[in-house]
């Protein structure tokens, strides 16, 4: 078990460049095995999920080249094979789902593990997947441990509709279609910033896409893909978390951030907790007067809200960092998880800090901030945004605590550790057995 040692109780302060997106790049990777064609990718971050990604493309036969330091990335998919038999994806994150479309693109057939689940949030539906991969004429057999997914013939243009914007599902979707013959229409499709990044590098692929940013996204495929150099975007979840390190450690952290027209809601979302976020010269920062403090509504008798669901709301995975900010902040706040039904669980872990939670539902969790707080030993579940929060709290607070168990972060954030440290974090991993 690998856990975090903080001394808290320093304001942070000083300036951090963003890495990419970790939800970005996967996918990226997944779509890169489309083609035979060379490929360079700038900006390849040195976390968890990318080196699982790597490892099974040179198991695969795939050249791969890797600089971290220089975060330069040479793929060439050239002479690939897959045995379903011999070959197993990368468990225990949810990306590999997205190796399936280019394994029956090139293949006819795909293998995927039932371990794809990523951050224990709730239940992490694989049923719109698979319905995507029928539509295009996919086979899908189940066996206990794994779904074997097989393409009789070339995959079929078509449409579909969603149940609900789901990411990953969009992603595959455009995948199966890059490789169909003819348009194929998704409406109810996902929006993220890192939905869009992902379409861009489809496009630089060769592949048509309209309805970038909406929720009905049309694929023109069949055709052949070539290859080139892409260089990936910042992350607004490394943005956003160094921004409230910064604000939670009563510090100023500076972000390059060269989106912040992706920020209004983000910004909305700060300053409901007394935080001002300025954007300027491609940076931005945080302004605060004093300790933070919940602004009431005007409304009466509600309490102050903070919603989280698919684009353009705010993006989920930056709910926790806005709960350590809930209970840091005097006065009480209602978070309100829309997607997940098991990601609130962790509460109980902020108590230990001596903070007053109250989880309503599965969905929506109170925080009544601005107690006392003492340092403390908490336990992270297997989520990454969740660990980063539970060493935000714990940064806060004078003295020392722990966060055992935080390795997930280590599948998002590169040099997190050394970034902090950068900040004037006195902070270390410290290795259990
Ligand atoms: C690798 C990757 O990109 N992972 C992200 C991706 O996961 P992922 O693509 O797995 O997330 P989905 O958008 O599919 O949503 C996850 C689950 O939430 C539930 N659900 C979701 C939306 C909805 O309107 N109704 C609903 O019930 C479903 O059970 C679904 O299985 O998007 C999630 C939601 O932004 C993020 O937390 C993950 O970090
Ligand atoms: C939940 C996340 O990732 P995954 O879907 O890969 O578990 C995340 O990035 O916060």
């Amino acid at each position: 078990m690998s856990n975090l040692i903080v001394h808290g109780g320093r304001p942070l302060r000083g300036d951090i460049i963003p890495s990419a997106n970790k939800n970005a790049v996967l996918p990226i990777l997944c779509a890169t095995l489309l083609t035979d064609q060379p490929l360079r990718l700038i900006g390849i971050p040195e976390i968890t999920d990318v080196k699982k990604i790597l490892e099974i493309f040179r198991v695969l036969g795939s050249e791969v080249t890797v600089d971290y330091a220089s975060g330069v990335l040479e793929l060439h998919h050239r002479d690939t094979h897959f045995d379903p038999k011999l070959h197993h994806l990368p468990e225990e994150m949810r990306s590999s789902i997205m190796l399936v479309p280019p394994l029956l693109a090139r293949f006819g057939v795909a293998r995927l593990e039932n371990d794809v689940k990523g951050c224990t949030l709730g239940v992490r539906e694989i049923d719109p997947h698979v319905e995507v991969f029928q539509r295009f004429g996919a086979q899908v057999e189940s066996s206990p441990d794994s779904l074997i997914i097989r393409t009789p013939g070339r995959m079929q243009a078509n449409d579909h509709w969603l149940d609900y914007a789901s990411v990953t599902t969009t992603e595959n979707f455009v995948l199966c279609a890059a490789s169909a013959e003819g348009t194929s229409v998704l409406t109810n499709a996902a929006s993220e910033p890192h939905v869009q990044e992902f379409c861009r590098f489809m496009a630089m692929l060769g592949v048509q896409i309209e309805g970038l940013g909406t929720s009905r996204v049309s694929v023109r495929g069949g055709g052949p893909l070539g290859g080139g150099e892409f260089r990936f975007d910042e992350d607004f979840h490394e943005i956003a978390t160094f921004l409230a390190m910064g604000a939670i450690t009563g510090g100023q952290v500076r972000v390059r951030n060269s989106a912040p027209q992706q920020f209004p809601l983000i910004d909305r979302t700060f300053a409901k907790f007394g935080v001002e976020v300025v954007h300027e010269n491609g940076w931005s920062h945080t302004r605060q007067n004093g300790p933070l403090k919940v602004v009431k509504p005007f409304t009466s008798n509600i309490l102050t809200k903070v919603e989280a669901a698919p684009w353009p709301y705010l993006p989920v995975d930056l709910l926790p960092i806005f709960i350590a900010l809930g209970v840091k902040a005097e006065g009480n706040t209602m978070f309100w998880n829309k997607i997940y039904d098991g990601a609130m669980g962790w509460s109980s872990e902020l108590s230990k800090f001596g903070a007053h939670v109250f989880l309503g539902d599965p969905h929506r969790l109170i925080t009544f901030g601005g107690l006392p707080l003492s340092p403390a030993s908490v336990e992270s579940p297997y989520i990454i945004r969740v660990a980063i929060a539970l060493f935000m709290v714990a940064a806060s607070i004078e003295g020392r605590s722990e966060i055992r168990n935080a390795l997930p972060i280590r599948r998002a954030h590169p040099k997190f550790v050394e970034n902090l440290r950068s900040l004037g974090a006195v902070v270390d991993w410290v290795e259990e057995d």
